[in-house]
């Protein structure tokens, strides 16, 4: 399709620019707003919990069925609307074709649906805080039989809606993701091979593969139990007594429910880790002004994690009574899993040693998400071992795990990411002092919240409790670190709304930003015009000569060389088998 066609194939008017539009750019807005506000409502979420387990008995409103009810929309929220959503749904619409050197998504129509679809998840989602009972209560891996048993709270319409919720977010993500890995494959422009992709594509495209495969999982599991919940079908309810009454349920399993939830749930934590392994390999490469180390490594890395945590699930099943040799087989993927994963690590230090290193405020995201990354890796570590798991599974040890690792993490990456790329979607900068004093907050209190954590995990504090008073095992001295997290909690989650403002006041009186702030050499800061218009590159496609991280190449005029620079530049990339050292470039 030529540029002619593509800026005639529909109306521009306000209603089909802004709102049903099919601009990629303008749905990645779309979707990174929802996906937002709904975080906010997960980080209200969590803030009420930590009250009740700062100062318990303290805030009248928050009983026990809230705190249930809570927990499992904070954790929800989070993992899929929030962090799914934003990774695939934001940046993957507005990275992959400006990244790749293409007009638009492949389907745009499709990929306006899928917002869409997406928005109407979340409002069912949020519609279950108003229904009778409130949402669900059965905690985010919506186990049953609890899940929709009476006791539960939310058992009669929140689990209802958490399940039709789900489903519909599927569905909007099959959308977006057949669009994503379709784009990746089929729009690439001229010369962009698939080793010359910036890493954050093949995060976000080796994720949406993953998410392809995973949610299906979820998405049957969830029909099963809906009907289960509705038609009284027995799935995954074994005959048994509830209430004192003899259940109409017989010969359903609630361990398939448990298969069948984490071989979704587990790849689901690496859907929301490859695009943040991607994004934060470009972050550090621009900002510390070096060529990424081995970046064929770091593909084969991404491919070799996506392809292992299909066969891990079970790893959050130690405690289920499954065969030893199952375990066994669990745990010895599991701990594989961390050769890759290391692999990474290593090559984001090599990126950095002897780099030029800004400390901007991306980078300083950057940094903070290795940071975090590697600590709740080695924790990981230690559950991934059955003997060790089995004392420590089902305390705040595993909240903590998890917290900095797929919570905190992530999350800087979202923020980082944010920044960096703030100016190629609005035209103007971040306020820089904010931003610093966002991250010092949030990177310093997230240590502050997650550390002792996993000192109460040791102790023996086990997660999902309402009340931690006259437990004799819980010494005193956690009462008091409880409250010290607490604090820290709610000075994190106070200045979230600092990054909340900055958004919103920089859109408008932000300083202006110079069409490549960061001097980076990716084709998405080569576009035309900043921010891109419809179309993306005016009437010419790019062309690309090489990959996206020339950085400091001997002899260059500037210390990046764009991707779609003539070849006479040079900055080509290694040829495969060579030493990738950080000036390596052939001969201009
Ligand atoms: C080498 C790396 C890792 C290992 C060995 C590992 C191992 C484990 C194990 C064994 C558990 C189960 C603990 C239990 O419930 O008893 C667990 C829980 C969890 N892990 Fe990891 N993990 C690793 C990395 C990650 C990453 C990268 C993420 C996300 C980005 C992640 C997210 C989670 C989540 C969300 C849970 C808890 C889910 C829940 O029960 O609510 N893990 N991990
Ligand atoms: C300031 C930030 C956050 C705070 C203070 C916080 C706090 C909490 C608390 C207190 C719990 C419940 C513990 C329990 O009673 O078992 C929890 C659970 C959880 N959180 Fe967070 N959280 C934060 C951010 C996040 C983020 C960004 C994620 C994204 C992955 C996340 C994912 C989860 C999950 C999956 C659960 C488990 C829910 C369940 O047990 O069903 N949290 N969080
Ligand atoms: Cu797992």
């Amino acid at each position: 399709m030529d540029y002619a066609d593509h800026a005639a194939h529909h109306p521009q008017s306000f209603w089909t620019r802004y709102v049903w539009s099919q601009d990629h750019k303008v749905i990645a807005v779309q979707y990174a707003c929802i996906a937002i506000a709904v975080g906010l409502v997960g980080l209200v979420l969590s803030n009420l919990m930590r009250l009740q387990l700062g100062f318990p008995g303290q805030f009248e409103f928050i009983n026990i069925e809230r705190y249930y009810q809570f927990v499992t929309m904070h954790g929800m929220i989070m993992v899929i609307y929030l962090l799914t959503a934003l990774f695939l749904g934001g940046f993957g619409n507005y990275m992959i074709p400006l990244m790749v050197g293409a007009r638009d998504m492949v389907f745009p129509y499709l990929n306006m649906l899928s917002f869409w679809v997406y928005l109407l998840a979340v409002l069912v989602l949020v519609a279950s805080f108003f229904v009778p009972g409130g949402p669900t209560g059965a905690g985010w891996t919506l186990y049953p039989p609890q899940a929709i048993l009476p006791g539960t709270p939310g058992h009669d319409w929140g689990i209802i809606l958490m399940l039709v919720s789900l489903l519909i977010f599927i569905v909007a993500t099959t959308m977006g993701g057949l669009n994503y890995v379709t784009t990746v494959l089929q729009a690439r422009c001229e010369g962009m091979t698939l080793l010359r992709l910036p890493l954050t594509v093949w995060g976000i495209f080796v994720a949406t593969i993953l998410a392809l495969l995973a949610f299906p999982a979820l998405f049957v599991s969830g029909v099963m139990m809906l009907l289960d919940r509705t038609l009284g079908t027995s799935f995954f309810m074994p005959a048994l007594v509830s209430m004192g009454q003899v259940t109409n349920y017989r010969g359903g399993s609630p361990l398939l429910f448990q298969h069948l939830f984490w071989f979704f749930g587990h790849p689901e934590v690496y859907i929301v880790a490859l695009p943040a392994f991607g994004i934060v390999s470009d972050l550090i490469s621009v900002h510390a002004r070096k060529s990424i180390f081995g970046y064929r490594m770091m593909v084969w890395a991404i491919l070799a994690i996506g392809v292992l945590s299909v066969v891990v699930w079970a790893h959050h099943m130690f405690v289920s009574g499954m065969n030893p040799y199952f375990g066994f087989f669990f745990a010895t993927t599991t701990l594989v899993i961390a050769v890759p994963t290391a692999i990474k690590v290593y090559n984001w230090l090599l990126t950095l040693w002897r780099g030029d290193i800004h400390l901007t405020v991306p980078m300083l995201f950057a940094l903070a998400f290795v940071s975090t990354f590697v600590i709740g890796g080695l924790t990981g570590l230690f559950l991934g071992n059955v003997s060790v798991d089995i004392p420590l599974s089902g305390t705040y040890f595993v909240v903590a795990h998890f917290h900095m690792v797929m919570g905190v993490a992530p999350l800087l990456v979202v923020f980082g990411g944010i920044y960096h790329w703030f100016p190629k979607v609005t035209g103007r900068m971040l306020d820089d002092r904010i931003g610093k004093l966002h991250f010092w907050v949030t990177f310093l209190g997230t240590y502050a919240i997650y550390f002792p954590m996993h000192y109460l995990g040791v102790l023996g504090m086990p997660r999902r409790y309402y009340n931690y008073d006259n437990y004799q095992f819980i010494p005193a001295s956690a009462h008091v670190l409880n409250t010290f997290i607490t604090v820290a909690a709610l000075i994190v989650g106070v200045t979230q709304l600092l990054f909340i403002f900055n958004l919103a006041w920089s859109a408008v009186r932000g300083r202006r930003a110079d069409a490549n702030p960061w001097r980076a050499a990716s084709l998405e800061w080569q576009t035309p015009t900043t921010p891109p218009g419809h179309g993306n590159w005016g009437p010419q496609l790019p062309v690309v000569y090489r990959w996206a991280y020339a950085y400091s190449v001997p002899g260059a005029s500037q210390d990046f060389i764009a991707q779609n620079a003539p070849p006479a530049a040079g900055g080509f990339e290694p040829e495969p088998g060579a030493d990738e050292g950080p000036t390596q470039g052939a001969p201009a």
